[in-house]
């Protein structure tokens, strides 16, 4: 049964049971733009503890370079080697696991944050934030990029794009009716929070091509992937009985922590609910959960 924070004591047995904690985004932190209550003063907190923080997100709209800048607007100090998103894993896989040759392109069919951090290992994509694909699939244009696709393109990165259309996701499966080109899903959440509301997440532009195409994604590179949790493992040498893993969602952050060695805490300001809690069989409960994780540094005043 999954213990509710609700008293300081249980606060401070946190403190004295963890090192380091993992923090889930979108749902955790922040809604869109909107900060969520005592964030800043937890995070400050556990700081002030010794405790070392680290940011573990699936949205891959936005590099980890964008994040720091995400942070700063909330006034939260955060460093990029703070911050794995699935946009710097899949970036990751693409180098380290599938070894695409650098003279090969990635189509990606999301944000421009999939697109940065593929530059950085060295590759040129296509489509992603370019604006030409922002229309109708017009397809007595002779001219038009399904009459055209590029030949150097190696690979397939498919993410949350806000934008998704008709035209994109055409292109997107002619790409992959060519079977050596590898299908990537940065994540597959199949919902995203926004303040009261739950709306399409990057799941849904996986399975819109995963249906069109008849293929389904080689691997998803994000929560819950025990490659990004080894990464991390790796990068921050945590010990794993010491670290827990904050999330507001259980089949990414929560499976995330608890099957790579963590304890977890789930949150209530994203995507579940205490409903969806209790309907969860014993072995895959979180360790605890509360309302918010502002309530971490509120229950210590
Ligand atoms: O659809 C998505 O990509 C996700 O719902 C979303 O952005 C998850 O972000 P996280 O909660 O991991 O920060
Ligand atoms: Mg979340």
């Amino acid at each position: 049964m999954s213990v509710k924070i609700a008293t300081k004591t249980q606060v401070e047995t946190v403190l004295d049971k963890y090192d380091t904690f993992l923090f889930d985004c979108d749902g955790v932190l922040w809604l869109g733009n909107h900060l969520l209550p005592s964030v800043v003063e937890t995070l400050t907190l556990l700081r002030s503890h010794g405790k070392k923080v680290i940011f573990v997100t699936n949205n891959s709209t936005k590099s980890r370079a964008d994040y720091v800048h995400k942070f700063e607007k909330f006034g939260i100090k955060a460093s990029s080697d703070e911050i794995f998103s699935s946009s710097y894993a899949t970036a990751v896989y693409v180098d380290s696991i599938l070894k695409l040759p650098k003279d090969k392109k990635v189509w990606v069919l999301g944000g421009s944050g999939i697109q940065d951090e593929l530059k950085l290992v060295g590759y040129e994509s296509i489509g992603g934030s370019d604006p030409t694909y922002n229309k109708e699939l017009d397809l007595d244009d002779p001219e038009s990029p399904i009459y055209h696709l590029d030949p150097q393109v190696g690979a397939v990165v498919v993410g949350l794009d806000t934008k998704i259309n008709y035209f994109k996701s055409a292109v997107t499966m002619q790409y992959l009716n060519n079977p050596e080109i590898p299908f990537l899903a940065t994540n597959i959440d199949s919902t995203y929070p926004h303040k009261g509301l739950k709306l399409p997440g990057a799941g849904t532009c996986v399975e819109t091509i995963a249906c069109a195409s008849g293929r389904k994604p080689l691997t998803s590179c994000g929560k819950p992937n025990p490659s990004m949790m080894d990464a991390i493992v790796k990068a921050h040498k945590i010990d794993r009985s010491r670290s827990i893993m904050v999330g507001d969602r259980l089949n990414t952050d929560m499976k995330f922590g608890r099957e790579g060695g963590l304890a977890t805490l789930l949150v209530l300001t994203g995507i579940e609910t205490v409903q969806t809690l209790n309907q969860l069989e014993k072995d895959v409960q979180p360790t605890y959960y509360s309302e918010k994780l502002g309530d971490l540094f509120e229950l210590l005043q």
